[in-house]
């Protein structure tokens, strides 16, 4: 059964909206963990616009289960990963303005890169990934590195679930069995949710880990608005 590791991400754009501490991104973390997270996971982009270089600092305190760092390897995030020791550090190729991330690496193009900072990050004993579109060329790629995972890019399947599940999961499939053969554990993240998860581990086998952000908090919210709007209500009779 895959590990689910909770990306906070969101957390922390609620907490900057506001400029104060609400929510606490701590508490959250230590709370999802308490509610059965088996990792958190985070991703400190360049412009500090949700999580901050310093809330990796102080997660790294308080999780008990795997933190998970997510990034480009620019000078700064390497010292950061270098400082905070993740059990974990996936490297995902986002410049610096992207809303969100929107591509894997180019493993063929980047192996003398991605080669040496994967052996960076091993030789200090912490896990390393590599984020890749779900095609054989990268994940031989992304083998020849050195990686001891992969995080399988699965917006294209949650975009094509509705329309073609069995369609959207065959790149996955077979990228997830190349991988297997390769010696290369298998993560997955993006755009995965309560409507497509259980399809997705169903059919990818090896599969270690997910990191959920995005719609996990959105559908916390759902599930919470009946509840909280009641207890305002009841407050007010
Ligand atoms: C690496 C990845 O797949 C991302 O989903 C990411 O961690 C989400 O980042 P944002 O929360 O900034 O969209
Ligand atoms: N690595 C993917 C991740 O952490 C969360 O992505 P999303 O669920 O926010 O799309």
């Amino acid at each position: 059964m895959a590990i689910l590791s909770v990306n906070v991400n969101k957390i922390a754009t609620l907490r900057n909206s506001r400029g104060g501490d609400v929510p606490n991104l701590l508490k959250v973390a230590i709370d999802l963990e308490a509610f059965g997270a088996q990792g958190i996971t985070i991703h400190p982009r360049p412009d500090e616009r949700h999580i901050r270089y310093q809330d990796a600092r102080d997660l790294k305190k308080v999780v008990q289960t795997e933190l998970n760092i997510e990034g480009n390897p620019i000078e700064s995030f390497i010292k950061l990963v270098d400082e905070v020791q993740p059990a974990q550090v996936t490297l995902v190729p986002d410049g610096p303005d992207a809303l969100t991330s929107n591509a894997g690496w180019d493993t063929i193009k980047h192996k003398d890169f991605l080669t040496k900072i994967v052996k960076h990050f091993k030789d200090q004993g912490i896990r390393t990934s590599i984020f890749v579109d779900p095609t054989i060329e990268m994940i031989e790629g992304a083998a020849q590195t050195g990686v001891d995972r992969i995080e399988l890019y699965t917006e294209d399947f949650a975009s094509l679930y509705d329309t073609d599940r069995d369609k959207a999961i065959a790149p996955y499939i077979t990228a997830a069995k190349k991988a297997t053969e390769l010696g290369i554990g298998i993560n997955a993240g993006h755009d995965l949710s309560l409507e497509n998860i259980k399809f997705f581990s169903e059919q990818i086998p090896g599969l270690l880990e997910v990191s959920i952000g995005h719609a996990l908090i959105s559908e916390s919210l759902y599930l919470g608005l009946e509840n909280v709007v009641n207890m305002y209500k009841s407050r007010l009779a």
